[in-house]
């Protein structure tokens, strides 16, 4: 496996903690080698070292042992290059041997910009055959045509069914879990509709500020960021209708009808039903943050938004005149990602306080991954007082003996085995940037500034008014 972007957050901090516990458990193929690149002029040890460093930090302390972290650095190299440079693909290639013909996974952990030329310096090399696989992260491209310039630049190397595209969301325990709940169980498919569902909101709120990533953030911001991927993606496993198989062309046909659905949001739409919000400086758990533009690598008159709110409405026959609301933010009060959904009062009231409280469905994505159902239940004592009381599932006690399982293990396994169903297909991806496109074009169209919002806060005011005058509200 050769990871692009070998010493960028993304490997130090998700990759490769999460390739050591595949390797403790003994998961791995025990002749799996990993060979990291980028930039930084670091050999094979200074290299294990900073891998060492990072993986003990992120590794819970029972797990990371120095008998396992040494079998599993015997797997780790190093090699610099610069990967915008096609010569330096022929270093590459003579570094791993003529003529060898293991099979390989390239994982490009990099920033989009870098996909389509190394894969054309792949090509050049000869180092992209038949038995190699590529991964891309997400966002996959700046704009829709961004994207598919990737596509096609990916497309000319590898066949479709080498390309793994990552949303590591879909790796998470409870987001698969969403799945099970909707088609495992006969309970929810008849109500899962229109006729008794109010409205849908998806969350997902980060404690976290842009750390070192302000280079990359900056051009990103919130919505290529988090809601072009994985806010989207948690909507169509919400919204999907039930796959024909548990399989990779099943699931993906269904996820891509629901992306082609999406209600084009443009021109006034954009400006009454989207928010966009940058954190100012504030106070999250009792430490003090600084603003945004203070952050490292960020343009200090940045307009990029580090918080987007909208509504959205799924134009089919299941979800027709439902909004759905999305949010995400970073260096918010709390970190929490769920999805909520807000059913319909009783169409008759027979007690007082049947319509405040109509059952709410809740799945908490993270921190703890929790799936609770509000119901109206009688006080107890004289008379007839309802009040909301939750039916409670704890996924962490309910499989307390079995470790959870980070999103990536789930992920870079798949892509050892070659499972691409929790991956997104290139018409997703195409289909996702579609409905995204006009929303960034109306923004810069209209020339707004991002609303500011005092970190540790939970977002600006106008997230709040775009459900309020609704007559709804986000759930706290
Ligand atoms: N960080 C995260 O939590 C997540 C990140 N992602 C995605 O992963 C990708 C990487 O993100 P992240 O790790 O945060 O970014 P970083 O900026 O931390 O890392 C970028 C990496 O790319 C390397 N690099 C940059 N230019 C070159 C080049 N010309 N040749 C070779 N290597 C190069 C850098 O090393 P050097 O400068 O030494 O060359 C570094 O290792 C992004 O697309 C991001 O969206 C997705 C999910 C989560
Ligand atoms: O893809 C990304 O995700 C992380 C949030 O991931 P989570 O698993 O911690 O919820 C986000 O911080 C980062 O900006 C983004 O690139």
């Amino acid at each position: 496996m050769l990871v692009f972007g070998g010493t960028g957050d993304l490997t130090l901090h998700k990759l490769l903690p999460a390739l050591y516990h595949l390797h403790r458990e003994q998961r791995l193929p025990a002749d799996l080698r990993i060979l990291a690149l980028a930039r930084k002029p670091l050999d094979s040890d200074g290299y294990r070292a900073l891998a060492e460093r990072h993986c003990r930090a992120q590794v819970a302390r029972g797990d990371f042992t120095a008998d396992t972290w040494h079998s599993f650095a015997a797997r780790l190299d190093y090699f610099a290059m610069d990967a915008a440079q096609s010569a330096e693909f022929g270093r590459l290639a003579q570094h791993l041997g003529k003529g060898c013909s293991r099979a390989r996974i390239y994982y490009l952990a990099t920033a989009p910009q870098l996909f389509a030329p190394i894969a054309a310096h792949l090509a050049i090399a000869g180092l992209a055959g038949a038995n190699t696989r590529i991964v891309l992260e997400k966002p996959i491209g700046h704009s829709l045509a961004s994207a598919l310039a990737i596509t096609q630049a990916i497309g000319k190397v590898f066949d479709e069914s080498q390309v793994f595209r990552i949303d590591h969301y879909l790796g998470k325990e409870t987001v698969q879990n969403l799945m099970a709940l909707r088609f495992a169980n006969a309970l929810f498919e008849p109500v899962w509709r229109g006729a008794h569902i109010d409205h849908v909101q998806i969350s997902v709120c980060e404690t976290l500020g842009v750390e070192n990533r302000g280079g990359y953030y900056d051009q990103a911001g919130a919505m290529r960021d988090m809601l072009q991927n994985h806010l989207l993606q948690l909507l169509c496993l919400v919204a999907m209708e039930a796959p024909v198989r548990f399989d990779a062309e099943a699931v993906r046909n269904e996820k891509v009808k629901v992306l082609q659905a999406l209600k084009p949001l443009a021109g006034l739409d954009v400006r009454d039903l989207t928010v966009r919000g940058q954190y100012t400086s504030g106070h999250i758990g009792g430490q003090e943050v600084p603003a945004y533009y203070f952050e490292k690598n960020v343009d200090n008159d940045s307009d990029t938004e580090t918080f987007v709110a909208l509504q959205v409405e799924v134009d089919n026959w299941r979800w027709a005149g439902v909004p759905f609301y999305l949010r995400t933010g970073k260096r918010l009060q709390r970190k929490c990602s769920e999805i909520v959904i807000q059913f319909k009062p009783v169409p008759h009231r027979l007690f007082p306080g049947a319509a405040e409280h109509a059952n709410r469905l809740l799945i908490r994505l993270q921190p703890e991954e929790r799936i609770s159902l509000q119901l109206l239940a009688k006080t107890p004592g004289k008379g007839m007082t309802l009040e909301p009381v939750e039916l409670d599932l704890n996924l962490a006690t309910a499989f307390s003996r079995q470790r959870r399982w980070e999103a990536y293990e789930r992920l870079l396994l798949d892509v050892i085995e070659g499972d691409p169903t929790l991956f997104m297909r290139k018409d997703e991806v195409e289909a996702a940037w579609r409905w995204v496109n006009p929303i960034l074009d109306g923004w810069r169209e209209c020339y707004q500034k991002p609303r500011p919002y005092p970190a540790g806060s939970t977002g600006p005011e106008q997230a709040h008014s775009l459900l309020e005058l609704q007559g709804r509200r986000w759930h706290d």
